[in-house]
Parts: C-alpha cells; sequence; structure tokens
C-alpha cells in the first residue's frame, strides 16, 4: 500500500529512442498542489506526457493509486482519473464549444459544470473552437478536461501568452479545484503565480529531478531554485 496518488519510480522515457526523462522519481500525494519549473526544453512536457502514456517509457514505474499503470494508453489513464490540460489546448477548432466540451464527458458530468465554472463558454457555446481567443481556448480546454472527473489534473503552462487579468482568474479556478481535494500539477514558467499556487515545487533540469522543496520552506534556499530555472522567482 502507498499514501501516494501518483508515483514515478526511475523513470526513464522520450520520443523514439530518445530518453528525455532520465530516472524521474516523484511521489504526488492526494490532494497536493505541486509545481514543475524548470527552463525551456527540460522536460516538463515530456514528464506529464509520460504520466498520460504519450510518450516511449524506457525503464521505471509510474503507479496511481499503487496500482501499476505503465502500458495503458492515454484514453485508459483518463479513465482512471489523470486529466491533462495540454500545452497546445488541443480544442476541436471546426466543432463549437459545446461539441468540445461533450467530447470530454465522462461519469455523469453535465455541461452546467463547465458553465458554471467558465461562464463566458456558455456565452460562446455555439461559436466555433477557431473562433475563440486564447483565453476563452484555454478554459475550454480546462473545462474539457475537468468534465472528465479527474482526480488529478496535469496543467501545461495554462497561463501562457494570456492577459494578467486571464491569468489571475484561471489561477483561482486552480485554487478552487484543489481545495474541492483534486490533485493539481502545474507545469508553469511564471513562477510567482506557480509558488503562490503550490505545497511543494519540483525543479528539472536536463530530464532529471534537480530540486524539490515544500514552498513553505523555500525561503532559505529559493536562491538554488532560481539558479535552476535561471529566471527571477518574481
Ligand atoms: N514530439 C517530440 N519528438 C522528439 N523530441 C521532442 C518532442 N517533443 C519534445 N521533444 C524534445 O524533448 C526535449 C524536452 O522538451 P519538452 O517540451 O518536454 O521541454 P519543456 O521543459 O516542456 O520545454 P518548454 O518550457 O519549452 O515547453 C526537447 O529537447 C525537445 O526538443
Amino acid at each position: 500500500m502507498t499514501d501516494a496518488l501518483l508515483e514515478l519510480n526511475g523513470v526513464v522515457a522520450g520520443y523514439g529512442d530518445t530518453h528525455i526523462i532520465r530516472n524521474v522519481s516523484l511521489k504526488v500525494s492526494k490532494g497536493e498542489r505541486l509545481a514543475i519549473v524548470g527552463r525551456n526544453g527540460v522536460g516538463k512536457t515530456t514528464m506529464l506526457a509520460t504520466v498520460m502514456g504519450q510518450t516511449r517509457q524506457h525503464a521505471g514505474s509510474i503507479k496511481l493509486r499503487g496500482v501499476p499503470i505503465d502500458g495503458l494508453q492515454a484514453h485508459e489513464r483518463a479513465r482512471r482519473g489523470i486529466g491533462i490540460v495540454p500545452q497546445t489546448r488541443d480544442i476541436f477548432p471546426s466543432l463549437s464549444v459545446e461539441e468540445n466540451l461533450i467530447a470530454g464527458m465522462r461519469n455523469g458530468s453535465t455541461l452546467d459544470e463547465a458553465y458554471d465554472l467558465f461562464p463566458r463558454l456558455k456565452e460562446r457555446r455555439f461559436n466555433g473552437g477557431h473562433q475563440l481567443s486564447g483565453g476563452e481556448q484555454q478554459m475550454l480546454s480546462i473545462a474539457r478536461a475537468l468534465l472528465g472527473g479527474p482526480e488529478i489534473i496535469l496543467l501545461d503552462e495554462p497561463l501562457e501568452g494570456l492577459a494578467p487579468v486571464i491569468c489571475e482568474m484561471l489561477m483561482g479556478v486552480f485554487g478552487d479545484l484543489a481545495d474541492k481535494g483534486c490533485t493539481v500539477v502545474l507545469v508553469e514558467q511564471h513562477i510567482g503565480p506557480a509558488l503562490s499556487f503550490a505545497d511543494r515545487v519540483v525543479a528539472l533540469d536536463q530530464g532529471r529531478i534537480v530540486f524539490e522543496e515544500k514552498t513553505a520552506k523555500l525561503a532559505n534556499n529559493r536562491a538554488e531554485l532560481e539558479r535552476y530555472i535561471g529566471l527571477s522567482a518574481t
């Protein structure tokens, strides 16, 4: 038995024969808010994709609630409770907002859940995905993932390219989700919001975890974290 909701042990993964994720071991507890940070190209997206079963896993194991999920297809992992909001958002441009949402529905979820969360999507429900602003597309991608009823949600740079007011609103939504017991893994370049949101931060460099700390205890080693991410943590 394990108290980790998600557990990676010695995971090596990449695309084809390449090794991008190198010997990563990480436990994520139920209800935890985890931030994953790191410079461009260090493997953050690949790590989330590996959890989702979208890369080639060369070694190690991934468990959800103590049960190995290695070898499962992405849709099977989704059915077991892992949701992802990819950096590319991956909405269907030719479908309406409502059709995009219906594509993500599972477990008796309703459209109203999405519309209560993002009233803007209700106003735009008959518009095509391609007609949405960047912020609306991100709302749609998040709402669609949530309609799958995930127990853990992986968010890949959800604030990228969005106006500050939208970023603030989305961070509020992620906070509410976590307060309701959903485990949230947030990959973020905006280190300030990531650290205010998270209970724990992990930094990646060249596919390895090089730093791990509870955010409440960061005061003493924040400079070390900043060295790894190469950004001012503001
Ligand atoms: N589909 C792919 N096929 C082959 N290599 C890939 C693929 N996607 C990413 N890579 C490579 O994997 C490495 C890690 O990329 P990844 O996107 O995981 O990094 P990241 O930390 O998320 O970067 P960013 O912050 O820019 O999104 C990079 O060298 C990238 O070129």
